[in-house]
């Protein structure tokens, strides 16, 4: 263990390693270079074996009902950690500033959407913002997802609710008076939200505008989860270095 730490290899555990995106992880973690993979757990394991390990870092791709107290438990324990599983609402983020504080030097970067293509749209969409009068967020996955909205909608409605804010936009124009429940999508932050969930999809994700006279459409496609995967090694490899929160992969690509 000694040596690996001398010559600066990133000792790696996995929290949901049995999962879709953790089974991803795992792979891309063991074929990364300057990483080795020394823990994979998963439901009814033990967090101890991450520390047992010697897991410097650790990835967390589980459940929104579980991830808070695997959190709390890599910060109790001195590990960073890097999460992308969903479910972090603005008083998630302040519990977790809030464990950090009490730990000075120790690194979490979550982040809603580890493809750098889904990072990408929601920057290009969060420039747009200002600039249409009208949008609304059609997010697509596959029918096993426990979440709706995605936590990428969910951001990505933030972002836009916050920059049309700043611009001076009042609400999205919207007549209608007479709705089936459900039919107009979810509203976040003043900003529409719909899900779809269909076999056969990954993870996809439209943001329409509209203004007199003209639409733009921005849209990403994650076709397979390894589209997310050099997001999380580059987290992985920046997290030690980012002392408290790290929200999103923007600040890292930059
Ligand atoms: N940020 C990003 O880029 C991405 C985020 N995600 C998010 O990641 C999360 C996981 O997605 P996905 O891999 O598809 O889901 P899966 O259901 O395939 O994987 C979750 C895994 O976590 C396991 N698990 C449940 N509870 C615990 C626990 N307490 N300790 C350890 N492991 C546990 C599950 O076991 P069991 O099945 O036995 O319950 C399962 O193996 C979701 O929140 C999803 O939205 C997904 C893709 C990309
Ligand atoms: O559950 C998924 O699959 C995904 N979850 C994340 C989300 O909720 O945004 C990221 C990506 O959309 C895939």
């Amino acid at each position: 263990m000694t040596d690996e730490r001398e010559q600066g290899t990133i000792r790696v555990g996995v929290l949901g390693a049995g999962g879709r995106m953790g089974a991803e992880v795992c792979k891309a973690v063991d074929g990364a270079a300057d990483m080795k993979l020394v823990a994979t757990v998963d439901q009814g394991d033990a967090l101890s074996e991450l520390t047992d390990a010697g897991a410097q870092v650790v990835v967390d791709f589980t459940t929104p009902d579980v991830v808070m107290d695997n959190l709390r438990w890599c910060v109790d324990h001195g590990v960073h950690a890097v999460v992308g599983t969903t479910g972090f609402t603005e008083q998630r983020l302040d519990q977790v500033r809030g464990w950090l504080a009490g730990k000075p030097g120790l690194g979490v970067v979550i982040a809603p959407n580890f493809g750098i293509g889904a990072v990408l749209m929601m920057q290009f969409a969060t420039r747009a913002a200002r600039y249409f009068e009208s949008v609304e967020i059609i997010e697509q996955h596959h029918p096993r997802k426990l979440d709706a909205p995605s936590g990428t909608a969910t951001h990505t409605a933030r972002l836009i609710a916050a920059a049309r804010a700043e611009a001076g936009l009042g609400p999205v124009p919207d007549a209608t008076a007479d709705e089936v429940p459900g039919a107009r999508g979810a509203d976040l932050d003043g900003v529409r939200v719909h899900a779809v969930r269909a076999t056969g999809l990954v993870a996809h994700q439209e943001v329409l505008f509209g203004t007199t006279g003209e639409t733009l459409t921005i849209r990403h496609d994650s076709y397979d989860r390894v589209s997310f995967m050099p997001g999380v090694l580059l987290a992985v490899r920046a997290v030690r270095s980012r002392p408290g929160l790290t929200l999103a992969l923007d600040p890292l690509l930059d």
